[in-house]
């Protein structure tokens, strides 16, 4: 059973998503959270033993790779992130970073959308997707002092205001015609943490009773 969370950056999939864990596990509800970086370093991950860290220094190096490249560098640390565990706990996964934003990212940095949606398509469905629908305005506000990468504005070396919000807006469209093609529960993340945090949990244990009733 894989939960995904979306949304573009800054839209609080991190801090939901570990404190989302952390509620459903205390429900009773027993959740592993994984993300992407959790392949590093990790003897949970023996095929990815060739992965030192350091992670800052990876995700830099990553930006800077070709957009093809990236991409497929991105798609590949996710999926194993999901797939390549030894001895899996058997709970249900909560992936924090759906690998949908970074092709949604990469399509606005130019690849050819049916390539990328092949691509995608070929990696396991997620059993339902929360899709933080974050204002750009308001993930530049979460974001301004310091936490923006060139990255996530076009590649802007100075991490612009203007470069973010234009960037963020087209990555944004992308995720929103995913998310009305393969209806993503769509959350509102400008509320109060806590607010926002009830629903997700309510939004996971539907989908987790759903799941139990069709498995069973
Ligand atoms: C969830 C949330 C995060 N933040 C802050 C925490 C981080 O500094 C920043 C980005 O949150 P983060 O959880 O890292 O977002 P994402 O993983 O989607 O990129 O925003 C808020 O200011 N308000 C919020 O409601």
């Amino acid at each position: 059973m894989l939960i995904s969370v979306v949304g573009a950056d800054g839209a609080g999939k991190s801090t939901l998503t570990r404190l989302l864990a952390r509620r459903l596990t205390e429900l009773g509800r027993p959740i592993e959270r994984i993300d992407r970086w959790d392949i590093v370093d990790n003897p949970a991950y023996p095929a990815t033993r060739f992965m030192r860290p350091d992670v800052p220094d990876t995700r830099l190096c990553v930006a800077e790779m070709p957009t093809e490249s990236r991409f497929l560098f991105l798609m590949w640390s996710i999926s194993m992130a999901v797939l390549g565990k030894r001895n899996p706990s058997g709970s249900a996964t909560l992936l924090d970073g759906y690998w949908m934003k970074h092709a949604a990212s990469e399509i606005v940095y130019g690849l050819d959308r049916p390539w990328v949606e092949a691509i995608t398509a070929g990696l396991p469905s997620s059993d339902v997707v929360l899709y933080l629908r974050v204002d750009p305005e308001a993930a530049w506000e979460r974001k301004r002092d310091g936490d923006v990468v060139p990255y996530e504005c076009g590649m802007d070396p100075n991490c612009g205001e203007h470069t973010f919000l234009s960037h963020q807006r087209k990555i944004r469209a992308e995720l929103d015609s995913w998310a009305e093609r393969d209806g993503w529960i769509v959350v509102d993340p400008h509320r109060p943490v806590p607010e926002v945090l009830d629903d997700l949990v309510r939004r996971a244990e539907s989908a987790l009773d759903e799941h139990s009733v069709s498995a069973g």
